[in-house]
């Protein structure tokens, strides 16, 4: 007698499987609820308890951790010894095994009551998928209902070889790993402690057409114990988000989400290449996005727009008269989809800003992964070093500008003036070289009034001076070079006003 043992959670397709192994040859072993759903489509199935001659008990806690399970399961099938000691206590093979697990992942998304969570951790099901996938020479183990049809299909087709059963058993341990990740990271929450190990189980949403580069082959990942920004993507219409397009959008958006829309108003930022290009605030979204367009106008094409509202029909109006390649939003009123469905490949997108940042950053470097805490500082205290203090309009501009200046690559500089940037320069070896890419990019700007933001201290005195000869009248920076007393003494000479945060905000 041959047996399969089929215990699952999700169950699609499960007595269409059933009924094949059946035809195969196979007799069938199951569960409680596997085995209602099994017996009512008309599949002739026996209970666990009944084989075991062990009752399921402690509320399911206990069903298949049986002896006459496991030593059918993981017995060698060519050992004489092991043979022989399954005959000896009555123990049949089970040459298949078909499980998929307790729905932790759901529960947790769900929020459910940590009762309810620990229930949830599924023990009989991943010890059967490690018990016959660690034996997979001689048993087949499937987790997936997507892989019943092959599964059928290879066995009618006498198919199952090794390279067959490896591939299954690899799905297998994939699964227990992936699962038992969750549950390590939800210890981890309820305790709030940490140990050396991060497990980070992650699930593939879609391959990508590339990476950065047509040639580099690339694929998208969510994380289950993360809420975050991208948890809950609405996609209203274009092409699919492309791996560039993910990493500027999540740029864009993190920039957005530091302005709350009822307590800092409308913000609009767009994006280039994972750079603000320009960001700005308005009364409306219509305001705030051509601000952000006057910021810019240039390298704003075929960029990336983000707000923290709702986008209306006015502000699409005004977003289709360009090539973009993304606009996301809080949401969209039903005319501005209306409007946008005149540009068939524009990405929109709706962004859940509730769910807030992520916590936590991680980067790959060769081989080591280093992870830290996002940089979410909101630069809210500051001391005035200079002999006049910033205005009331200064203050307002420097804050932002401090926000700003925290998404852009350093040495990193940003000037604003009345909620909008006149400039944002960045990703240069020198600061002085940053600042001076914002003149030279905009011969003909007018700066007079505006404020400097500065993602570190200033090593000498030169950007003071060549911000105050255009007119800046206000500066945010950390503070702390050996030299600050020249850039502080510049400054009082040349009439403007300082501040020091204390906070440094470098982006490499
Ligand atoms: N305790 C056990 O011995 C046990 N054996 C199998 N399970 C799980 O029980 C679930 C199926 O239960 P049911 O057939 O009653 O709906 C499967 O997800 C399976 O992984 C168990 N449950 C949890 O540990």
């Amino acid at each position: 007698m041959k047996y399969a043992l089929l215990s699952v959670t999700d169950k699609t397709n499960i007595v269409s499987f059933a009924k094949g192994l059946v035809d195969l040859g196979f007799t069938l072993l199951s569960t409680g609820g596997t085995l209602r759903a099994i017996a009512e489509g008309g599949v002739e199935v026996t209970p666990i308890d009944a084989y075991t001659d062990f009752p399921e008990m402690l509320d399911g806690r206990v069903k298949t951790l049986h002896p006459k399970v496991h030593g059918g399961i993981l017995f060698k099938r060519h050992e004489k010894s092991h043979v022989d000691t399954v005959k000896e206590h009555g123990i049949g093979a089970i040459d298949l095994v078909c499980v998929n697990l307790y729905a932790f992942e759901e529960s947790y998304k769900q929020k459910k009551s940590e009762a309810d969570m620990i229930e949830n951790i599924d023990i009989g099901g991943p010890s059967m998928v490690r018990s016959a996938a660690k034996n997979h020479k001689d048993v087949l183990i499937v987790t997936d209902p997507s892989d019943y049809d092959t599964v059928l299909d290879v066995l009618k087709e006498g198919k199952d070889d090794l390279a067959f059963r490896r591939k299954l058993a690899m799905k297998a341990f994939s699964k227990t790993a992936y699962y038992d990740s969750m549950i390590a990271r939800y210890f981890k929450e309820v305790t709030g402690e940490e140990d050396d190990l991060l497990t980070i189980g992650l699930k593939k949403d879609a391959d990508l057409r590339y990476g950065e580069n047509p040639h580099q082959k690339a694929a998208v990942y969510s994380d289950p114990m993360v809420n975050s920004y991208f948890s809950h993507l609405k996609q209203f219409q274009g092409k699919e988000l492309s791996y560039n397009n993910y990493n500027d959008f999540n740029t864009a958006v993190s920039l957005a989400g530091e302005f709350d829309e009822e307590k800092d108003g409308i913000i609009c930022v767009g994006l280039k290449h994972a750079t603000p290009c320009g960001v700005a605030l308005g009364e409306t979204d219509v305001d705030a996005y051509k601000k952000m367009f006057e910021a810019d106008s240039l390298s704003i094409f075929g960029g990336i727009v983000a707000l923290n509202t709702t986008v209306d029909k006015a502000c699409a109006e005004e977003m289709v008269k360009i090539f973009l390649e993304v606009v996301a939003a809080k949401d969209f009123t039903d005319e501005a989809l209306e409007v946008f469905k005149q540009k068939k490949n524009l990405r929109v997108i709706q962004v859940d800003y509730e769910a807030g940042a992520m916590k936590k950053e991680m980067r790959f470097a060769s081989g080591k992964v280093l992870v830290q805490d996002t940089d979410l500082d909101a630069a809210e205290d500051y001391k005035v070093v200079t002999d006049k203090a910033p205005t009331e309009a200064e203050k307002r501009d420097l804050l932002f500008g401090m926000k700003v200046v925290k998404y852009v690559r350093s040495n990193a500089v940003v000037l604003i003036k009345d909620g909008m940037t006149l400039g944002v320069g960045g990703g240069e070896t020198s600061r002085i070289w940053a600042l001076e890419n914002i003149f030279n990019h905009n011969p003909d700007r007018d700066f007079t009034g505006s404020v400097m933001a500065s993602d570190a201290f200033f090593p000498f005195d030169d950007c003071v001076k060549a911000a105050a000869e255009k007119g800046v009248s206000a500066i945010m920076q950390p503070g702390g070079s050996i030299r600050d007393e020249d850039s502080i003494k510049a400054c009082n000479e040349k009439g403007l006003s300082m501040v020091f945060t204390g906070v440094r905000h470098f982006k490499h």
